[in-house]
């Protein structure tokens, strides 16, 4: 495959982690990088080491007041600092801005966007606190003429409808939009779909997944704060109000350990669009502990079905409790990117999830 040049639209914990991953992966080339504040753009390629050493402990997380939905994101100058989001801020200027290679932005996905010719995919590891915010950042892209693919690792299942919505104009503008790519959904949306080739009938689709988060605490404060989301007793819009403080009361009372039953996870719709089950079939559920970098529990997909010769069984796939979340969310993400690539290059355009992306059912 020829050489693919990308953009991470968000440098928090899962952008950052992105680029890094990227240089493991052949024919990656990081050309543009953003977050609230700021962009750097270089088509020859980012130097990767200079930007993740210069926003070390310097990462803009969370929401900001109303800025997040705003479609130009940028922040008055100090904001930030103060802002219920938290931003890690120990270098100078806030979040990517800090890198010698970024400059200070009042629209930094809009100087992307006017760049969008050199590059072949975008990623979009923001936050999802406004459903529609990836949306209605997908037609930004469309409006500014842009002809790539586009993947999020977006986690609700609201969101795909929102993409769908948007199937035609993302073809007719040349868009491969590979939604709910990162790990769940994402990779193990993917391992269920490869799991269920055995059945000619899917009757249970169980996911549960276990995250050890010590290390990564302070660089994931966005995932764990949209997690909190998933308790009972929050939603979006009281989560997205939350001081630190707060997030941090809530980790207190639960010992550090959060568990979560019957999450809005959109694997349930990315494995019914893909003609796998139906969406009700699915259940997502985990244990997040962000005081031990051991994952609390294996993360295992069991697929249940029934084969052509009348055997009911269940297929079981599991993550080696040593992989990270940052490993299983940015590995799939550009592996999915780079599929989307391939798609695209063939003239395939319009909204794919992870699913489709296996050995069809
Ligand atoms: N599918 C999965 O397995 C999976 C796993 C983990 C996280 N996620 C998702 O990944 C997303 C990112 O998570 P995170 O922990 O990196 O969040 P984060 O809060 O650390 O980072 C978000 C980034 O987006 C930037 N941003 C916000 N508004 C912007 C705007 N208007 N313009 C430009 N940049 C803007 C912020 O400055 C920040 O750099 C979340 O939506 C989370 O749910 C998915």
């Amino acid at each position: 495959m020829d050489d693919i040049t990308f953009a991470v639209l968000g440098t928090g914990g899962i952008g950052r982690r992105a680029l890094e991953v990227s240089q493991h992966k052949d024919a990656l080339t990081p050309v543009a990088a953003c977050d609230r504040h700021g962009v750097a753009i270089d088509s020859a390629g980012l130097d990767v080491d200079e930007l993740l050493e210069a926003t070390e402990g310097n990462i803009d997380s969370g929401p900001q007041g109303e800025d997040v939905a705003t479609d130009g994101g940028a922040v008055a100058e100090g904001d930030g600092a103060t802002a219920s989001g938290g931003v890690k801020q120990h270098g100078e200027g806030e979040g990517v801005v800090a890198s010698a290679q970024a400059h200070p932005s009042e629209d930094p996905i809009q100087e992307i966007i006017d760049h969008g010719e050199a590059i072949d995919a975008v990623l979009l590891a923001l936050p999802n606190y406004e459903h529609d915010f990836i949306p209605r950042t997908a037609d930004r892209f469309v409006e500014g003429g842009y002809s790539g693919v586009l993947i999020d690792v977006l986690k609700r299942s609201r969101v795909i409808g929102m993409l769908d919505e948007r199937s035609e104009t993302l073809e007719q503008a040349g868009i491969t939009f590979v939604c709910g790519a990162g790990a769940t959904p994402g990779l193990l949306t993917g391992a269920a779909a490869l799991a269920a080739q055995s059945f000619v009938e899917i009757t249970d689709v169980d996911i549960w997944w276990g995250v050890g988060l010590e290390s990564g605490y302070e660089d994931n404060r966005g995932t764990v704060r949209e997690d909190i989301a998933h308790l009972p007793e929050y939603d979006l819009e009281t989560a997205r109000s939350l001081s630190e403080d707060d997030i941090e009361a809530i980790v207190d009372d639960h010992d550090g350990v959060l568990e979560f039953e019957d999450m809005e996870h959109a694997d349930d719709v990315l494995l019914e669009r893909a003609g796998v089950c139906d969406a009700a079939d699915v259940t997502v559920g985990g244990v997040l502990d962000v005081r031990n970098d051991e994952k609390p529990t294996t993360t295992t997909v069991r697929v249940t079905g029934r084969t052509f010769d009348g055997e009911t069984a269940t297929n079981t796939f599991q993550l080696g409790d040593a992989t990270s979340m940052a490993a299983n969310v940015n590995g799939p993400a550009l592996g999915y990117l780079k599929a989307g690539v391939r798609r695209n290059r063939a003239g395939e355009y319009g909204v794919v999830g992870p699913a489709e992306l296996m050995p069809g059912f």
